[in-house]
């Protein structure tokens, strides 16, 4: 996984968009989405074999588009469908755990608030990370208060210099304050899954950040 990568990264599940969810994916990758993740949660989420199929349709519009295609939490859909990579929390498997099953090449990243949390991720050999919520959000139903973008200078401060994306409640208005306050990229689900024109919302949420 290079820093690059991790400059726009989209988060989407079937139930995060007001249009069509491949629809909404081939728009937002057009925008300039440089990497994807698939988190199929939270109130109407698809589970079994519908899950599956959304997942792999997902991956086919990442593989077209030469983007990485993460799985959130689920390492058995994951690995079924040879993702390039999974994210897991804090309370979800541990990393050695994720690493034992999957094979060397699959990108690991965890979720991370505290530099203590950092701290273990870095040593355990994280890929990259996710902090937040940087600001207040709606799409995550049990996410903690915002931690604001100044949790990601403390990381830096501390030392931690794995790849960091900032996640929770962005869009273009606040997504350079991100960036400056020493992420490598944004992580967003519904500035641009729930926009009318979401390679619009993708492309100008990418000019805030170089
Ligand atoms: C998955 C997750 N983790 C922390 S906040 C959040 C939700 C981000 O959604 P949005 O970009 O719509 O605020
Ligand atoms: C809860 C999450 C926190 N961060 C991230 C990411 F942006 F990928 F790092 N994904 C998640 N699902
Ligand atoms: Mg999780």
């Amino acid at each position: 996984m290079n820093r690059e990568q991790l400059l726009l990264y989209f988060i989407m599940g079937t139930n995060n968009s007001a249009g069509s969810p491949l629809r909404v994916l081939t728009n937002a990758i057009e925008g300039g989405v440089t990497c994807f993740q698939f988190r199929e949660k939270g109130q109407g989420a698809l589970e079994g074999a519908e899950k599956e199929q959304a997942a792999r349709d997902m991956q086919a519009i990442c593989r077209k588009h030469g983007v990485p295609f993460i799985v959130n939490d689920d390492i058995e859909l994951a690995l079924e469908l040879q993702a390039d990579g999974i994210h897991v929390g804090q309370d979800d498997e541990s990393i050695e755990a994720v690493r034992k099953k999957c094979p060397d090449y699959m990108i690991v990243g965890v979720s991370a608030k505290t530099v203590n949390e950092a701290a273990q991720a870095q040593k355990q050999g994280a890929d990259y990370i996710g902090t937040g919520p940087m600001f207040s959000t709606t799409t995550k139903a049990d996410a903690k208060s915002p931690i604001g973008p100044g949790a990601i200078t403390e990381l830096r401060e501390n030392g931690i210099d794995l790849p960091v994306v900032g996640i929770g409640g962005i869009k273009k208005e606040n997504a350079s304050e991100v960036i400056r306050a020493g992420a490598d990229g944004v992580s967003v689900i519904s500035s641009i899954s729930m926009d009318e024109d979401p390679k619009q919302a993708a492309r100008l949420l990418k000019n805030q950040l170089t």
